[in-house]
């Protein structure tokens, strides 16, 4: 396989068209409410609804705190804006701003698996803001503010404090403070600057910049050596246009009037303003080793590459993920409230902020250890000026924050519900992460660190050419789509999609390397009855012979197929061509991710009726995968009885399976046959304590590909699990094949995988 140089600094990007599939495919929108308790019987709905419902009521109205127990509010937050100001992009009003509130919301559960609803307050008048959100006290147990414009942004969260009883956040002040504050403060331990000497500039005058500046100066930054900027200019003691009370208390005593003057020798600038506000020359006047966070979004006060072509000296940070430092707010705020709700906190205060920013910083000054150095784009970071702050994906994030921030909310007597063992409070929410995300997330950054050239076979469709745009936008690699250029191009333009560079198209019939894989197919398919122009017909006219052709002789890294052509024909194809690797079986593994649980699941792809013998080598495939997925497994050989119970014939072989792991010697934890609830379950496993899994299982070995297949769609479409797969594991070269009515996400997911040679 070509291995290309690691790309420095990958972009992943994306076209509007592709943001706004994104948006509308499936269900409009990014979140949906999922019942957490049955609602199947009669009895379910008695006790859902009335008259068992005025159980917990009247607990509650006897003592208030109990609703905690008894309802949604103690992981509720709701993420509130008037849409005054969006990003960086203005005034748009409350209803545009909805797609960025319910990304906030899915970030919530994402990170935090805090949950989290939008609400849209359509007023720009702060008291009729603060009348619509102050009675919302009881449904939540932490008010997001978000987006809304300075200085109406201060006088609400102010009153909103004052009147609510639980914590009132606005994100774009203090979540933007306290990363920033974690960056500049390990900028300044690698430039060799004393926190009370350093002179810092802050353009932007608004939520965010203000925010800053209070919590520099009480983490012991000298009110002198602050100086802030808007439009008008620097605020300096005495000026009257364009004032408030806000940036009157931080007014500076300076003869500096403009941006450029202020900067002059200044040791840090934030840009919390807009796209563009710094210039080169602002850039060049300041002082050695110059700390720039430039935070507008989604673009920067200045890109980092325009201030790298101005000096060399420069330590850049942005609010965007594809450039290294990323400051931006998602590092903070599904941390900062999970702790401060696993306390019940009445509040977030100064000294919960300052302890997010200081285990921020910490945490990025230690060594990033094996497993998270995948996440970091494939190189490992190191403390410096490339990485001063860690990055959003880091798994470290979810047990440090929330025990920083819970710490401090105990110390400063704001915790209902202090938690007595911190370390057990650790270990709790590591188990809060959703690991296939970040897994996936992962296998896509090391993919973008050493882009492949993928082939998709089903050039002509759509949904492929999204997908290869896609693969190649995000700076994962060249996509070759195979197909006539003609109709490849009409199908582009229909999907609206530009082939762009990175983008080739293979049309097997000109090919110059036709002749090539008619060869090959010849030398492997002779002795099967088939003749030579039998080979040329398949390799110039079968798209998937031709593309599994590239593979096998290095023209492309790996393959993606099956949207057109049933799994089973398609698989039938690509063997044709590839063969299992020596010693390896070929499998389908398919990836379930339910209710914050991932488990590997096979075979759901090859075999039919697996004997035990290949029911054993089934398992030790899947545990593979699982070990390249970065999962310790544990496997399950499951079957309809449990440790001989109820006897019969299936069964035998699933426990035959076992005794040739025995005898094999495997290097993972395996036990069976078991029922899949006493594999899943924790209390129905201890039933049996003499099973040698150490803990609920995490790949589950189906005793036949009926029960695999069925079993996981039914897992699909209604348990609402994510399906991802099957992946198919075990063949000479990386290849993958997608479902019949795979989506465009399906395919690039496939094509990372294939990318990653997940199978390998
Ligand atoms: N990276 C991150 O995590 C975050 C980034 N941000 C970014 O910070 C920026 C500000 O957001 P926010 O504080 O919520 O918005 P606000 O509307 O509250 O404040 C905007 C401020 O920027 C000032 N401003 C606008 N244009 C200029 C300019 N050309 N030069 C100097 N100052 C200017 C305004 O000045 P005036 O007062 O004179 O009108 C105002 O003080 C946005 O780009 C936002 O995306 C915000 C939160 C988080
Ligand atoms: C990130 C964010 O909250 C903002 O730019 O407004
Ligand atoms: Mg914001």
């Amino acid at each position: 396989m070509t291995e290309q140089k690691p790309a420095r600094r990958p972009r992943p990007s994306f076209t509007d068209q592709e943001a706004l599939s994104f948006h509308s495919q499936g269900k409009p929108g990014k979140l949906e409410v999922v019942p957490t308790k049955p609602m199947a019987t009669q009895r379910d709905l008695s006790l859902a609804y009335s008259p068992g419902v005025a159980v917990p009521v009247k607990a509650i109205a006897e003592n208030p705190a109990t609703a905690f127990d008894y309802t949604t509010r103690g992981n509720m937050v709701a993420v509130i804006s008037n849409g005054t100001a969006i990003l960086g992009l203005g005034d748009l009003g409350a209803l545009a701003s909805k797609p960025v509130m319910e990304g906030k919301a899915v970030l919530f559960k994402r990170f935090a698996d805090v949950d989290c609803i939008d609400l849209e307050v359509d007023t720009k008048d702060a008291d009729q803001f603060i009348n619509a959100v102050r009675y919302l006290g009881p449904s939540f147990g932490g008010i997001n503010l978000e987006d809304i414009k300075a200085p109406e942004c201060f006088i609400i969260e102010q009153r909103l404090k004052e009147l609510m009883d639980i914590p009132v956040f606005h994100d774009d002040q203090h979540g933007t403070a306290i990363i920033a504050a974690a960056g500049l403060f390990n900028a300044l331990k690698i430039t060799g600057r004393d926190i009370s000497s350093t002179r810092l500039v802050v353009n932007g005058a608004g939520a965010a910049g203000i925010a800053c500046v209070e919590l520099v100066k009480a983490m012991g930054f000298a009110p002198n050596n602050v100086i802030l900027c808007d439009t008008k200019g620097v605020v300096y003691q005495g000026r009257t246009e364009g004032m408030n009370q806000w940036k009157s208390a931080h007014a500076a005593i300076t003869e500096a009037r403009s941006l450029a003057d202020a900067l002059e020798g200044a040791d840090v600038i934030f840009g919390l303003s807009v796209k563009g506000a710094l210039t080169d020359a602002m850039v060049r006047s300041m002082a050695p080793n110059p700390i720039i966070f430039a935070m507008a979004n989604p673009d920067p006060e200045i890109t980092p590459d325009d201030a790298h072509a101005v000096r060399d000296d420069v330590i850049m940070a942005t609010g965007r993920s594809d450039y290294p430092n990323q400051v931006n707010n998602v590092l903070g705020f599904p941390f900062i409230f999970r702790g401060a709700l696993d306390v019940q906190a009445t509040s977030i205060n100064m000294e919960m902020k300052i302890a997010a920013a200081r285990a921020l910083a910490d945490l990025a000054q230690e060594d990033v250890p094996d497993e998270v150095a995948t996440a970091y784009q494939g190189a490992r970071p190191r403390f410096g000026r490339e990485y001063i702050i860690p990055a959003p994906f880091d798994p470290r994030l979810i047990t440090r924050i929330p025990v920083a921030v819970a710490k401090a909310a105990m110390e400063t007597g704001v915790a209902r519900r202090p938690i007595a063992d911190l370390e057990a409070y650790r270990v709790q929410l590591s188990a809060r992460r959703d690991p296939v995300a970040g897994t996936l997330a992962q296998i896509y950054n090391k993919v973008r660190a050493y882009p492949k050239r993928i082939v998709f076979a089903e050039g002509e469709e759509e949904a492929v050419i999204r997908a290869a745009a896609s693969f190649v936008n995000q700076g994962l690699g060249t996509a070759i789509l195979v197909g006539r250029e003609d109709r490849v191009q009409a199908a582009a333009a229909f999907a609206g999609v530009e082939l762009r560079e990175g983008i080739e198209i293979q049309n097997a019939r000109l090919s110059p390397r036709t002749n090539a894989y008619a060869q090959l197919l010849y030398d492997r398919l002779q002795r099967r009855g088939y003749l030579m122009r039998d080979c040329v017909r398949l390799a110039s006219l079968d798209r998937n012979h031709f593309a599994a052709a590239m593979v096998a002789l290095g023209d492309a890294d790996g393959m993606v197929t099956g949207l057109t052509r049933n799994y089973s024909i398609a698989l039938e194809d690509v063997r044709r061509v590839v063969d299992a690797k020596p010693g390896h079986r070929v499998i389908g593994v398919s990836i379930v991710v339910a209710r914050g649980r991932t488990v590997l699941v096979a075979d759901t792809a090859i075999h039919d009726m697996p004997t035990s013998e290949e029911l054993a080598g089934i398992a030790v495939e899947a545990a593979s995968v699982a070990r390249r997925f970065g999962y310790e497994p544990r496997v399950a050989m499951l079957a309809y009885s449990t440790f001989g119970h109820p006897e019969g014939e299936r069964s035998e072989r699933v426990r035959d399976a076992v005794r040739i792991l025995d005898r094999q010697h495997v290097d993972f934890e395996y036990d069976g046959e078991m029922a899949a609830d006493v594999a899943l379950s924790r209390e129905a496993m201890a039933l049996y304590p003499f099973c040698r899994l150490s803990g609920p299982a995490n790949v589950l070995i189906m005793p036949a590909f009926h029960s695999a297949s069925i079993s996981t769609k039914m897992l699909q479409e209604l348990g609402g699990a994510t399906v991802i797969g099957p992946i198919l594991v075990g063949l000479d070269k990386p290849i993958q094949i997608v479902p019949l009515a795979a989506k465009d996400s399906d395919l690039v997911n496939m094509a990372v995988l294939a990318a990653f040679n997940v199978g390998g």
